[in-house]
Order: C-alpha cells, then sequence, then structure tokens
C-alpha cells in the first residue's frame, strides 16, 4: 500500500486523560458529549513519518455543518485526498454525463441520490492512486447504512468517523445566507460574512440547491439518521467514533484504540 504516512503520538501530558469517546456513545445524544478540559487544547502532538497503513477518515456532518471548512483543515495538516460525495455528483453533472443528468433530478429535491449511481463513483475515487498512496478522507458518505455496508464490501475501512452536529435552525440561517464568489472561490455568508465590497456583492452566486426549504429538509433528514447510521459505520467498521456538537470548537479528536491523537487547527 501507501509510501509514506504519519504516525501520531501524544507528546504532552498536561492532561493525562484527553478526551475520549466510546463506540457505545454514539448511541445517545447525552453521552455523545465530549468533555473537553482547557488544559487538554495545550497538549501538542508529534507526527513523525514512517512507511506504515496511511489514514482513513470518514467525516459526516449537516449541509452547513461546517465540514468544509474542517476538511480543508484536516487535509491541510496530513496531505490526505478530501473525496466529497457531493464534489464528485457537481462533477459529474459539469461533464454532462448520463449518471449527472440522472443525479441532478435528485440533487434538485433535495433528496439523497440511488446508490447505483454514488457507490461507484466513491467507490472508483478511492481506488485511484493518489488515495491509496496518501490517505483520503472522505466527506458526505455514506449517507445510510446500505452505503456503509456496500463500501465495507468493496474493502474500504476508515480509521476513524467524525460526525459534526449542528442545530438545525443554526444550519438553516447558514444556508440560506451563503453566497460564493465564482472568481475568487470564497464562500461568503451575507449575515455573518459578507463581501468586502460592493463590486464582489453583486457578483455572488448561490447554489441553486441552498434554499429554505431543501436546508430544512436536509437538516431534518440528516438529524433522522445521524445516530443509526453513526452507530452502524463504528460499530461495522470496528473504528473509532467522535461526536461534536460544535464545529467551530472541533480541534481535536482522539482516537482511544489506536492510541493516536490528532490535530489540526
Ligand atoms: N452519499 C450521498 N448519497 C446520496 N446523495 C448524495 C451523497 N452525497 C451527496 N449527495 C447529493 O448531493 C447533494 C449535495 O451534497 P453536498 O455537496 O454534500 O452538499 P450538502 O452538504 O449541502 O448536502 C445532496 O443534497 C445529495 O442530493
Amino acid at each position: 500500500m501507501a509510501c509514506c504516512s504519519l504516525n501520531f503520538q501524544v507528546v504532552s501530558t498536561s492532561n493525562p486523560k484527553p478526551p475520549t469517546l466510546s463506540t457505545s456513545s454514539l448511541f445517545g445524544r447525552r453521552r455523545c458529549r465530549i468533555n473537553r478540559s482547557p488544559s487538554y487544547s495545550k497538549s501538542l502532538v508529534s507526527a513523525s513519518a514512517k512507511k506504515q497503513e496511511t489514514l482513513k477518515i470518514m467525516i459526516s456532518g449537516a449541509p452547513a455543518s461546517g465540514k468544509g471548512t474542517q476538511c480543508e483543515l484536516i487535509t491541510k495538516k496530513y496531505g490526505l485526498v478530501h473525496i466529497a460525495a457531493g464534489d464528485l455528483l457537481r462533477a459529474e453533472i459539469a461533464a454532462g454525463t448520463e449518471n449527472g443528468r440522472w443525479a441532478k433530478e435528485y440533487m434538485e429535491k433535495g433528496q439523497l441520490v440511488p446508490n447505483e449511481i454514488v457507490v461507484m463513483m466513491v467507490k472508483d475515487r478511492l481506488s485511484q492512486p493518489d488515495s491509496d498512496e496518501k490517505g483520503w478522507l472522505l466527506d458526505g458518505y455514506p449517507r445510510s447504512s446500505s452505503q456503509a455496508t456496500a463500501l465495507k464490501e468493496f474493502g474500504f475501512q476508515p480509521d476513524l468517523f467524525i460526525l459534526l452536529e449542528v442545530p438545525e435552525e443554526i444550519l438553516v440561517e447558514r444556508v440560506v445566507g451563503r453566497r460564493l464568489d465564482p472568481v475568487t472561490g470564497k464562500i461568503y455568508h451575507l449575515k455573518y460574512s459578507p463581501p468586502e465590497t460592493e463590486e464582489i456583492a453583486a457578483r455572488l452566486t448561490q447554489r441553486f440547491d441552498d434554499t429554505e426549504e431543501k436546508a430544512c429538509k436536509a437538516a431534518f433528514e440528516h438529524s433522522s439518521t445521524k445516530c443509526r447510521v453513526s452507530a452502524f459505520i463504528v460499530q461495522r467498521y470496528d473504528c473509532e467514533g467522535m461526536w461534536f456538537t460544535l464545529s467551530s470548537q472541533l480541534r481535536y479528536v482522539f482516537a482511544t484504540k489506536k492510541q493516536k491523537c490528532l490535530s489540526w487547527t
């Protein structure tokens, strides 16, 4: 497999017990919260390059939960290949393929695209040499137990599963105000991160699926399936599960079984 990957070790003992979360914690909301000690934030993490297994992470969160930001930080720090199911689907649409045309019908309605399209598309991307060599961060997949099962049957196994949790009303507000600058690719929010100039404001565009109706539906669907799917993934894959209630505070992930600590901020 991989040529160069990372081995992580906690080197600070400022808090000898970093925040951990057992697999069973994913079953209940109360127990899903991580008790994060302030002193733990001072912990340092060493990452030594070793020729061994690459890091593989799955990340999940409702639309506008902050996944994009976290994915950027994680991939930058660990050199992983970022594979977003939504991006793969949009690339199919842009390429005008039959799968893309089919997928668009579902995406416009805010519905999940059928597994027939998504599973093979993700599997093919994970099978590319760069994913194998560098490791991967899979974003927005799986969104159902059947998607998790399908990928496992193809032999793809994450080390870690991260779930981002944000209250539904905040998600909807974020989606509805989200805008894209097509020139720079920068994402703005009309209220929380407004454009710097009128010129930028005039050229901002909105993603076709960023409507209140679709945001409410997506947030509801995500919240109704998240516990079931998350628990299923962590059990089925025998990987670590991390549950964060506020994506903006997501800083550390401590994987108990493998005794690895990752930090990307
Ligand atoms: N794993 C998946 N399974 C089925 N459909 C998906 C999957 N990932 C993305 N999609 C489709 O693509 C759309 C956009 O996904 P994404 O880019 O992740 O944005 P969002 O976070 O707003 O859902 C989704 O609303 C859904 O229709």
